[in-house]
């Protein structure tokens, strides 16, 4: 059977700017729907309703037409986020039409819920959300999919924003839990209507020098990666790179 999946922009090539792959030259493909509503989310278009009208059912082949009709030749690697990818049993037709075009996948998800395309992706990033979202993370959900990964010898990392000092012991506690999985540190966007870049990256890069500051001082973060969201850097709150 050939799936329909929800999707709410196609746009790139860009680079990754976040966690593992960063700086990674990539496409974008961004579902609609999610089973969260984090209080800061930065792309809340794709479930609160307000851009409904923008969401266009398409078939792995009308988004892989899609993704050559944006980026022409200039991509080998494509990165799919939401929303929640993961609510989409059919997301995996298109990480296997990809694969024979030897296109690379990425997806980027906060870990609640399983798909069994996942161990298919190339970097998967699982992104665990602290208490300033407003969220509750399940850890058994999360416990198995982080084993499922692990037995299929996938390429993941950890990642989760941080916001406060709450948020970076609720960091502390999920390193802790999976040592031997990468572990990255993400400053938290808290102004994401702000239209001037550069007031924006300044910002940034204050609340990049405290995250810093408290993984240095941090025993418990002696393996950790600390990084800011370099798109928001270099294009601001800019939508659609
Ligand atoms: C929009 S989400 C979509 C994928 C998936 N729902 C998730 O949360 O992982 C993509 C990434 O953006 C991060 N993110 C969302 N809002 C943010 C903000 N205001 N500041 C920093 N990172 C943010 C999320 O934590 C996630 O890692
Ligand atoms: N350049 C760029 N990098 C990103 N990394 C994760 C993103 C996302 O919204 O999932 C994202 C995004 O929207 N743009
Ligand atoms: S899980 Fe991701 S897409 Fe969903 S509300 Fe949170 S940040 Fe936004
Ligand atoms: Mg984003």
């Amino acid at each position: 059977m050939v799936s329909k999946i929800p999707v709410i922009e196609i746009f790139g090539p860009t680079i990754q700017g976040e966690g593992m792959v960063i700086g990674k030259k990539t496409m974008f493909v961004r579902t609609a729907g999610c089973d969260y509503a984090c209080s800061w989310c930065d792309s809340a278009f794709t479930w609160n309703g307000e851009e409904k009208g923008r969401i266009v059912l398409m078939t792995a082949e009308e988004i892989f037409q899609k993704l050559k009709e944006t980026g022409g030749e200039n991509f080998s690697h494509v990165t799919i986020s939401g929303g929640n990818p993961l609510l989409l049993k059919g997301l995996g037709e298109l990480v296997d039409l990809l694969k024979t075009h030897q296109i690379r996948t990425a997806v980027e998800t906060q870990g609640s819920r399983w798909q069994n395309w996942l161990p298919d992706v190339n970097d998967v990033t699982i992104s665990p959300k602290p208490p300033s979202s407003g969220m509750h993370t399940d850890f058994e959900t999360l416990d198995r999919m982080i084993e499922q990964l692990t037995l299929a010898g996938s390429h993941f990392c950890l990642k989760v924003v941080v916001f406060d000092e709450k948020d970076f012991d609720y960091a502390k506690k999920i390193h802790k839990r999976y040592p031997a999985v990468p572990f990255y540190l993400q400053v938290g966007n808290p102004d994401i209507a702000l239209p001037d870049r550069d007031a924006l990256a300044k910002m940034l890069i204050g609340r990049y020098e405290w995250l810093v500051n408290l993984t240095l001082q941090a025993e418990e973060m002696n393996d950790a990666y600390v990084l800011p969201q370099l798109h928001a850097l270099v294009w601001g709150n800019k939508r659609g790179v």
